[in-house]
């Protein structure tokens, strides 16, 4: 029990991170853009599972937006006339695929992508690391992607950032009570694809991964303080050969996708 923050708890993983804390009788605070979408699912989630949920709407590439969403994560329980419960968990997972050429694409997606999957995570990160060591428990788990291990433009860049940088954290966490977890999935059916406009039909179904499995196999890793998760035994082996093969062989398989 305890309470939960998901960023991008609207669709995909999220949302089936928010729905599978909630039955694990957690509290949840749901951040994404689209504050419909947030208080349909609060209201469900409230109904269904009987807990609490904050809405805390933010388009997390603003940083007035993102501050707010750090200021929920700094508050540690003791603050006078605040009955907000301190977060235990984070789970930093907005993102989106940029899915254009760097070279003639639209620079302010680019610098989108690094504010909503590097600097957000770093932000929140910072803000859940400062309250969680002063209580001495918690857990941020930070999700990346196999495309960290690609040569595959900003996206690619960002997911590998945000996987050194967890681990760093986790590094840095040791002996304090709370852990850091990179969670690194391939293909997963969510709206990721079809929102990009991404043609993924080429894609068999062997390749594809389904949000309920990653889920419970990402909190499971966090509860056993696993730093690097990878779901699946077909992306394991992924991911092994990505690391392992010399990188003009990565390069050469250009794009993950
Ligand atoms: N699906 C896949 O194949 C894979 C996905 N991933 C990663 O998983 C994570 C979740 O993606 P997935 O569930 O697939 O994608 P979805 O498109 O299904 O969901 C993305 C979520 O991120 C939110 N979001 C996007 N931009 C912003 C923003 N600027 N501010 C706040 N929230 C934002 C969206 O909400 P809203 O529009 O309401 O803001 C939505 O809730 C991402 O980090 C992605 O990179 C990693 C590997 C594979
Ligand atoms: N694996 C996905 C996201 O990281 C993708 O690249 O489509």
């Amino acid at each position: 029990m305890g309470t939960a923050l998901v960023t991008g708890a609207t669709a995909g993983l999220g949302l089936e991170f928010v729905w599978q804390l909630a039955t694990a009788r957690h509290d949840v605070v749901v951040v994404a853009r689209d504050a419909d979408r947030l208080e349909q699912l609060a209201a469900q989630v409230r109904a269904a599972a009987g807990v609490r949920v904050e809405v805390l709407p933010a388009d997390l590439s603003v940083p007035a937006e993102l501050e707010r969403v750090a200021a929920r994560l700094a508050v540690t329980g003791e603050e006078a006339g605040d009955d907000r419960r301190p977060v235990g968990l984070l789970v930093n997972n907005a993102g989106f695929a940029t899915a254009q050429s760097f070279v003639r694409g639209e620079l302010a997606v680019e610098l989108s992508a690094l504010d909503v999957m590097v600097r957000a995570v770093l932000v929140l990160s910072h803000a859940a690391a400062g309250q969680m060591t002063s209580r001495g428990r918690g857990a941020i788990l930070n999700v990346a992607s196999v495309a960290a291990l690609t040569a595959g433009g900003t996206y690619a860049a960002a997911k590998a950032y945000v996987r050194s940088f967890t681990e760093g954290l986790a590094v840095e966490l040791r002996g304090t009570g709370v852990t850091a977890t990179v969670l690194c999935p391939g293909f997963v059916h969510t709206e990721f694809h079809d929102r990009a406009g991404v043609d993924m039909t080429s894609v068999p179904e062997i390749g594809w991964l389904d949000a309920p499995t990653v889920v419970a196999e990402a909190l499971a890793e966090v509860r056993r303080g696993v730093v690097i998760s990878t779901p699946s035994v077909r992306y394991k082996a992924a991911s092994a050969l990505l690391r392992l093969a010399p990188r003009f062989a990565v390069r050469a398989v250009g794009k993950y996708r």
